[in-house]
């Protein structure tokens, strides 16, 4: 494959890094400038080999970049891509990994007039409650997937090249609507994160209950590892995808209604056939494995 000469990281945190960390173990860059603002990480990157040169002005960190990665929290991403776009190369293609994709697409257009077609909206299915630099994983996107969600005008050859890097580190990439994307993860990630954060929350604030997460099991580690996530990095999600979120919420806010009232009338067949509905579903389609 092609190499890359010049891989610009701007957010050198989990996902940033993680990303050109497996590149640079391939061979597949000749260099990595990492973009950020916190001096100390950036420092780290370099001596983990993570990135070769450290530039804490974005419009500096993308001069002659051939690829440049938006790996900030999603608040971010639109206003500093309205900050590069004057100094990217003629060639050079933007990508993201943003956990929300319809509104970075439409903040962009927003910002720029439109969304440029050398700009291929991404999102790696891959993760961990830990970040910055320190936490990067040349395996982390490993047999996972990557969700691309190009427009009908996106660059085909950079289509092309960004799925490329991404099954070079390992990913499988998928391709969808942005709007499919954000309904599909509002579900399947957006509110389990956010139910974890809610029932450790709820917890914390029961002071009657003593110490109670010393006498918690596997299955609540299990259940709330994700509430040990960056807050702000949640916080943007929340608020950039908070249509379908809520929708997803009411949904299940409506079957925990339906769980009180098998409860309340101790309906014990109907508790285990829903049980047995979800192990079923589950064991089917889940294969146990790491984040
Ligand atoms: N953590 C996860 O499991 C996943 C995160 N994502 C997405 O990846 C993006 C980055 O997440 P992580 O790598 O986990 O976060 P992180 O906190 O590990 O890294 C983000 C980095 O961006 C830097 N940063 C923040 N604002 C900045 C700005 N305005 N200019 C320059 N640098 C800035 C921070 O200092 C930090 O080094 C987010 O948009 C998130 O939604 C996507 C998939 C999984
Ligand atoms: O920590 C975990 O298990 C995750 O689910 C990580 C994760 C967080 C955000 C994403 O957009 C994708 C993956």
């Amino acid at each position: 494959m092609q190499t890359l000469q010049r891989l610009t990281v701007i957010g050198v945190g989990l996902i940033g890094s993680s990303f050109a960390l497996k590149l640079k173990q391939l061979g597949l860059v000749d260099e990595v400038v990492g973009c950020g603002r916190n001096r100390v990480n950036l420092i780290r990157a370099i001596e983990l080999g993570v990135i070769d040169r450290a530039e804490s002005d974005p419009t500096l960190a993308v001069a002659d970049a051939d690829l440049v990665l938006l790996a900030v929290p999603l608040g971010s991403i639109a206003p500093i891509y309205r900050r590069i776009q004057p100094y990217l190369s003629r060639n050079a293609i933007v990508t993201d990994v943003g956990s929300a994709k319809a509104s970075v697409i439409s903040e962009i257009a927003g910002l720029l007039g439109e969304c440029p077609a050398n700009f291929v909206p991404g999102h790696p299915i891959a993760g961990r409650e830990r970040s910055g630099v320190e936490a990067a994983d040349s395996e982390l996107y490993q047999q996972h997937r990557v969700i691309l969600t190009p427009l009908t005008h996106t660059n085909t050859e950079a289509i092309t090249r960004v799925s490329q890097l991404w099954q070079a580190v390992g990913a499988q990439v998928s391709m969808m609507t942005a709007s499919y994307h954000d309904e599909v993860f509002a579900a399947t990630s957006h509110l389990p994160h956010l139910l974890a954060f809610a029932l450790v929350d709820m917890l914390n604030e029961h002071p009657e209950l003593g110490n109670v997460f010393q006498y918690t099991a596997g299955g609540f580690r299990d259940f709330t590892r994700i509430a040990s996530s960056d807050a702000a990095m949640w916080r943007d999600i929340a608020i950039q995808n908070h249509s379908a979120i809520l929708k997803w919420l009411e949904a299940y806010q409506a079957e925990l209604d339906k769980l009180a009232e098998l409860l309340n009338k101790q309906d014990a067949t109907e508790l285990h056939q829903l049980f047995t509905a979800a192990k079923t579903a589950r064991d089917a389609h889940i294969v146990n494995r790491a984040p």
